[in-house]
Order: structure tokens, then sequence, then C-alpha cells
């Protein structure tokens, strides 16, 4: 019988559906299986893993996955997708152009308050001045949240300042873990390449490797954007239909800091801030995102959440 190797830690830095691929502390690079049918693993997760017995391959087995600091997920009615585990922040980069979904953005930075996962919103394409302008003002309720001091939103231009905004961005990035999302033109190849040159055609390279050329897009990939292995950029599809059904609609407020805000205001302690008397959330309607207030905007997106994560509970 052969002997067993011993067990090595590691990180998954890609999947690939029945693969992943797992670094080892000293940055070397191995394509792993799970050890039962499911893998259940995903970049960012600690595993252990363990190499194949002499003449069995290359191929290792992850045996064990560690528990994790956050993981951060959708769910719709049917199906629940992680994109990602232990993870520091979230950025979500949307553009003047295309327009963004701000319910699309709402639903990223509730699923990640409900991680506890710290959001980073960028605005791409300053150039474009108008499209940025109306785009900008779209974005002033989460840039006034909690007085500013919530959500930061970043202006970029990384087509045209891409020195400016690799700075910017490495302030706000410099030694921590960071999901990069982001719906479809906003920039998002465009900051993995400017922030790790050469990250597609890397990402190509392993895709192909692992025969799944043709998913190259549905796949998550772990960077590092720097020699010393501090700062890693984890890319990931799938914004589109960001479903919240791991979340019960009594906890949305409190994933929505400017709801949250006057949540504590109100006559009932149970409120769902839709229709009571005496409900801080819509006294607060009153008032502009500039003076404290709640944005129409937000409420109207916080009602259609609540019904829309009511009726579907079982
Ligand atoms: N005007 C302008 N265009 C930009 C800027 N940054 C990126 N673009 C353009 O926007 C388009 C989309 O950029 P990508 O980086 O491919 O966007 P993506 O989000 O990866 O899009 P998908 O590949 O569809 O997921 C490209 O034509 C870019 O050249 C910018 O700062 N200003
Ligand atoms: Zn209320």
């Amino acid at each position: 019988m052969a002997e067993r190797s011993a067990l090595m830690e590691g990180t998954v830095v890609s999947s690939h559906g029945r693969h992943s691929v797992v670094e080892t502390p000293d940055g070397e690079r191995r394509i792993c299986h799970p050890r039962g049918k499911k893998n259940q693993a995903v970049v960012g997760d600690q595993v252990l893993w363990q190499a194949p017995p002499p003449g069995q391959g290359e191929e290792g087995t992850i045996e064990k996955i560690q528990e994790r600091r956050n993981l951060f997920y959708r769910q719709d009615e049917i199906r629940t997708k992680s994109f990602a585990a232990n993870l520091d922040q979230v950025l979500i980069l949307i553009a003047a152009e295309p327009v963004f979904s701000e319910s699309q953005l709402s639903r990223a930075l509730i699923a990640a308050e409900a991680a506890q996962i710290t959001p980073i919103i960028a605005l791409n394409k300053s150039d474009l001045v108008e499209p940025f302008a109306r785009a900008w003002e779209r974005l002033v309720p989460y840039r006034h949240m909690g007085g500013g001091q919530h959500y930061g939103v970043l202006p970029l231009s990384l087509r045209l300042s891409s020195e400016v905004d690799r700075a910017l961005l490495m302030q706000h990035l410099a030694g921590k873990t960071t999901l990069v999302l982001g719906p479809s033109g906003s920039g998002k190849s465009t900051l993995i390449n400017l922030l790790v040159p050469g990250a597609t055609v890397l990402t190509g390279e392993i895709s192909q490797a692992l025969n799944s050329g043709k998913h190259t897009t549905t796949s998550t990939h772990w960077y590092w954007m720097d020699k010393e292995r501090t700062t890693a950029l984890i890319d990931s599809p799938g914004f589109q239909e960001f479903g919240l059904h791991h979340i019960a609609p009594m906890q949305l407020a409190a994933c929505m800091p400017d709801i949250a805000a006057h949540a504590t205001d109100c006559k009932f302690y149970n409120c769902t801030h839709l229709h009571e008397p005496g409900c801080g959330v819509i006294e607060a309607l009153k008032r502009s995102p500039l003076e404290d207030g709640i944005s129409e905007s937000r409420y109207r997106i916080y009602g259609d959440l609540f019904a829309e994560l009511s009726h579907t509970r079982y």
C-alpha cells in the first residue's frame, strides 16, 4: 500500500469546476481535486492538501478546508454562488457608461455588509464628463452615507490616467485581499491588467492547461500584486442577478447603513419601516442624504428587497 504523504498548507487561488489550484506558502502552485465528489473549496480558502503517492501523477487532493473568516456569496431561489472566502474588502467597480444599476450596486453592498466585509465603490470613466457627472450625482447617498465615513467612492479614469489611478487604488488595496466585482463594460479587465500586468494572459494559460479554455470567463482567480505576496486581488464574474435569499427581511435594514442609522428611532421594536406610525426611517425620508436623510431610491430598493425576501421564504 502506498504511504500517504504529509498534509500541507495552501491557499486556493483559482477554481475551475472540479479542479482547484492551490498555492503553497512558498508560492508553488498545484492542481488539486477535492477528496469527496463535490468541490466545495472556493478561492481564498485555506486548505490542507496532500501530494499524490509517487508515480501517480502531479495532482494533489484537498483534504480539509480550514474554518473561514468570512464568505462572500449570493443566493437565488435555487442556487448559492460563492465568490471567495477570507476577504478584507470588496471593490465594486461601476462606470459612467454603461449606466449602472443602483439596485445591483445596493445588493452587492448588502451582501458585503451581511458578511462583514468592507466595501469600496469605484466609479470609472471620469473622462466621459457628462455621464460621469450624472453617475456621481446618483452616488450622493453612497458618498454621504454615515456622514461620508461609510463608503469610500473613488473616481477613476482607468484608460487615461492609469498611473494616478494606480497610486490611488494602491492606497486602498495595499496589504489586503480584495475581491473585484463589477458589471460588464465597467473596466474590470482594464483595472486588473493595470494592477497586475499580464494577468489576463496568465489566466488564459491556466485555463487552457486545465482544458477549460471556453470557461475562462466563469472562473475566479487570485492575483498577487507584489513579489512579496502581501497584496492580493481576486477577479470574479457574476455581478448580475445578485440574489440575497440568505438574508432575512428583518435583517435587511441592518445591512443598509443609511437605513440602519434611523431604525433605532422607531416606536415599535419590530418595525418593518414600511408603514408603521412613529417610524424613524420614514421620518428620515423627509431629509436629503446630505443632511443625514434617506434618499427615495434607497428606500425604494429597501422596500422592493423586503418584499422579494418575504415572498420566497419557506
Ligand atoms: N472612456 C473610458 N473608457 C474606458 C475606461 N476604462 C476602460 N474603458 C473602456 O471600457 C470598455 C470596457 O472595459 P473592460 O476593461 O473590457 O471592461 P470589463 O468590465 O472587463 O468588461 P467585460 O469584459 O465585458 O466584463 C473598453 O472599451 C475600455 O477600453 C476609462 O477610464 N474611460
Ligand atoms: Zn421603522
